[in-house]
């Protein structure tokens, strides 16, 4: 068999041999803890704040503005609650989308739990929030909007910059989930309007269990952790130096080379998404064509069954997604699927295939022949489809 062929980039990323090279020296030689006043533990915090560094100038923010993390989930619990019981007195009210990751939905659920109202902002069917509907949602209550920078299962870019504007216009506090956006588009939260961003390293070629809050300077959220006086008191908790080293230089590395990624990515998703339309049949493609995250496709087939699709593709060497890796393995279509207008049906034949910087033409031009074989197969035995053969 053939080499494995990884299109999960979006579930997660390889750690670059550079990023690698840059975190060894952090597990066994500079050991120090960046809390004690000895060398050993200077040089571990001269580490974690070049790492801030990093991370900082990747979206234009200042180094203090940088809060590290144990990834988005992390970061989006955090961004949320922290705002939300900070101005609970101000007011109870939170607006975000229905195709949020479940990071942030549960997040907002919980709080609903605790008095806090949310609305569930609707999405056209490619995925884009409705600016009409975000500004009548408006209410003297609102305290927060959060909407994510770029969905992680349909690929679409949001407007952030709009609805920054909406929320600076109106004094409410405005935060995105860019974990899926971060290495794929040049974010600048000044220009976007962004008071908080959550972040996180193994999307983009660093390690897992390490994020990244931006909190912009004034804004007041909670202490996500109390304890020692690590990340300025915010999030105590003996800093994780060999992840941090990491995620500052896979961002780095991720931002040195925007345009070359994206370049070869997006010539390589359209290249995809054209191969499997012209060579199969009764599918749809989800997400916006051209307002998406370069390496993501995501395709609805009729008369499949996601996870059917999924195994068939693993038997040839192939790793791609039904769902976000978070969901798959539930039998529950997804809610961002149900949120873009499909009905359960063709939601539950839907596979993202979602690219990185190590996918070739090659492995494409494999994906499209095995795909074209497995599809025809499975429908050959789906009940329905030899139904409607048939009728023809
Ligand atoms: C949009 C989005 N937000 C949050 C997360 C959670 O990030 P982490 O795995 O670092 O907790 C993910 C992960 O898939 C994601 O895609």
């Amino acid at each position: 068999m053939r080499e494995y062929i990884y299109m999960d980039n979006a579930a997660t990323t390889p750690v670059k041999d550079e990023v690698l090279e840059e975190m060894m020296p952090f597990f066994k030689e500079k050991y120090g803890n960046p809390s004690s006043i000895y060398s050993l533990g200077q040089t571990s915090k001269v580490a974690v704040e070049k790492a801030r560094e990093q991370v900082a100038k990747s979206i234009a923010a200042k180094k203090e503005e940088i809060y590290f993390t144990a990834g988005g989930s992390e970061s989006d619990n955090w961004a949320i609650k922290g705002i939300a019981y900070k101005n609970k007195k101000k007011g109870n009210h939170i607006i975000t989308s229905k195709i949020e990751h479940h990071a942030v939905l549960h997040t907002c659920e919980y709080l609903e739990k605790d008095g806090f109202e949310v609305t569930y902002l609707n999405v056209d069917k490619d995925g884009i929030v409705d600016l009409e509907e975000l500004k009548n949602s408006i209410k003297d209550t609102t305290i927060l909007i959060t909407i994510m920078t770029a969905n992680n299962e349909i690929g679409t870019i949001e407007p952030i910059k709009e609805i920054g504007e909406i929320a600076k216009s109106k004094g409410i506090i405005f935060h995105t989930d860019a974990v899926q956006a971060m290495g794929n588009i040049k974010i600048d939260v000044n220009d976007m309007n962004i008071d908080l961003l959550s972040m996180s390293a193994h999307k983009v070629y660093g390690p897992k269990g390490i994020g990244a809050l931006y909190v912009r300077k004034g804004i007041k959220l909670d202490s996500l952790i109390t304890g020692g006086g690590q990340e300025r008191n915010k999030r105590a908790g003996t800093e994780n130096v060999p992840a941090i080293v990491g995620m500052g230089k896979a961002i780095e590395l991720a931002y040195e080379n925007l345009e070359e990624h994206n370049n070869k990515l997006i010539s390589l998703r359209d290249n995809l998404i054209k191969k499997i339309e012209d060579s199969i049949d009764e599918i749809k493609l989800n997400g916006h064509r051209t307002k998406r995250l370069p390496g993501n496709v995501n395709f609805s087939f009729k008369y499949i069954e996601g996870e059917s699709l999924l195994l068939s593709l693993d038997m040839v060497g192939i790793a791609g997604s039904s769902g976000s890796a978070c969901t798959s393995g539930s039998l529950d279509p997804s809610h961002v699927l149900l949120g873009i207008g499909l009905d359960h049906e063709i939601a539950h034949g839907s596979l993202r295939l979602s690219l990185g910087d190590f996918n070739n033409e090659e492995e494409i031009n494999y994906v499209v022949e095995e795909l074209k074989k497995i599809v025809q197969k499975l429908r050959m035995m789906s009940p329905l489809y030899d139904k409607l053969e048939g009728e023809k």
